[in-house]
């Protein structure tokens, strides 16, 4: 069996406020496969997005072991971290995050170069181009973000967000400022492509109608992760 794209175990996050220390993670465990779609529900303030921050490197957890990509992530120092989050990791988040002046093959394009420098021009303006055709916007590449839906728009950050062939995808609340249908058609374009490609994917989300066309759903608790069980 290959190994897990992450393998958590035992992770504690504390953090404070004030003077005043709050468990905000309490012993979670959590393995990743290669392909699979695993979505977290759980309430406001349970520590879903917590748990996103410490396994993209962004807060450190306070206890506990993270390998993610084979990579032990608690041994890197900030610069390696920021090597790691370029290489194994694609995010996509609720607000769009495109930059306003760039258009959409530019937004894609400037993530790509920066993630790999020796990359030349060409090849990664046609990568792009490709990222976005596989989101269905190979139409759309000369528009910017103020041209574009709020469903382009979040196309344009998927496409941004699988360009460089992540092993992990981390998406929090990513069809929060969309309607129904169009956040729908998203997930089913994101998760078609992290199976195709073998991308491990964890969706953060309030919607249980999206949490059930996961593989796996599991719910945050006041920082307890557990398996949930379907309605
Ligand atoms: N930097 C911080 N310092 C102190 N407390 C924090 C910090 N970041 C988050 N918290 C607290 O940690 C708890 C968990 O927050 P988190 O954002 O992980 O919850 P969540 O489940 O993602 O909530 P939501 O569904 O509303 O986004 C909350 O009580 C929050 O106030």
């Amino acid at each position: 069996m290959p190994a897990p794209v992450v393998d958590a175990k035992g992770i504690n996050l504390h953090l404070k406020s004030g003077a005043t220390s709050l468990h905000i993670l309490r012993d979670v465990d959590l393995t990743l496969l290669s392909g699979e779609v695993t979505a977290i529900v759980g309430p406001s303030g349970s520590g879903k997005t917590s748990l996103l921050m410490v396994l993209s490197g962004l807060e450190q957890a306070s206890s506990g072991a993270i390998t993610v990509a084979g990579t032990d992530i608690a041994r890197l120092n900030e610069d390696q971290l920021a090597i790691f989050r370029r290489n194994a990791l694609g995010i996509l988040f609720q607000n769009f995050h495109l930059i306003p002046s760039l258009t959409a093959l530019e937004n894609v394009a400037l993530t790509l170069e920066i993630a790999e420098p020796s990359l030349p021009w060409p090849e990664i303006q046609s990568r792009a181009a490709a990222a976005l055709g596989d989101v269905g916007l190979a139409a759309r590449l000369t528009h910017l973000p103020s041209a574009l839906s709020g469903g382009e728009q979040q196309r344009v950050g998927l496409a941004r967000a699988i360009v460089g062939n992540p092993k992990l995808l981390l998406a929090d609340e990513p069809t929060g400022n969309l309607d129904q249908e169009t956040g729908a058609h998203v997930i089913e374009l994101m998760f078609g492509i992290a199976r195709e490609r073998g991308t491990a994917i964890l969706l953060i989300t309030h919607d249980p109608s999206l949490a059930k066309k996961a593989d796996r759903q599991l719910r945050m608790n006041e920082g307890h992760l557990s398996e949930r069980v379907p309605a």
